[in-house]
């Protein structure tokens, strides 16, 4: 059995608004896509991955909300841009 460490591990997931931010967030906590609104500020989740801890931030992608995105970067490790192709 694993043991899930302590430590948790900031991610920040950021990407232009409608790129399916928010959809990847509850695919990674629920397993399942559910239904989105377009994200006003942010959503945070804590995600367990095999044995990792993960605190996910996933923020707006709205022109207006773009200049407020370098206020969460702080201590996150892992910065995860999603593209709509
Ligand atoms: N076809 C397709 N649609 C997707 C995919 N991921 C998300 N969507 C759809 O794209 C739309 C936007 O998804 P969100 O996850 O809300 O996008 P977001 O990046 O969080 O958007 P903001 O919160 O406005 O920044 C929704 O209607 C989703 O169902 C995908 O992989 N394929
Ligand atoms: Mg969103």
């Amino acid at each position: 059995m694993l043991t899930v460490t302590a430590l948790e591990h900031k991610l920040v997931l950021v990407g232009l608004d409608n790129a399916g931010k928010t959809t990847i967030l509850y695919q990674l906590l629920l397993g399942e896509a559910v239904h989105t609104r377009p994200t006003i500020g942010s959503n945070v989740e804590e995600v367990v991955w095999r044995n990792l801890r993960f605190v996910m931030w996933d923020l707006g992608g709205q022109q207006s909300l773009r200049s407020a995105w370098n206020t969460y970067y702080t201590n996150s490790e892992v910065s995860l841009f999603c593209f709509n192709i």
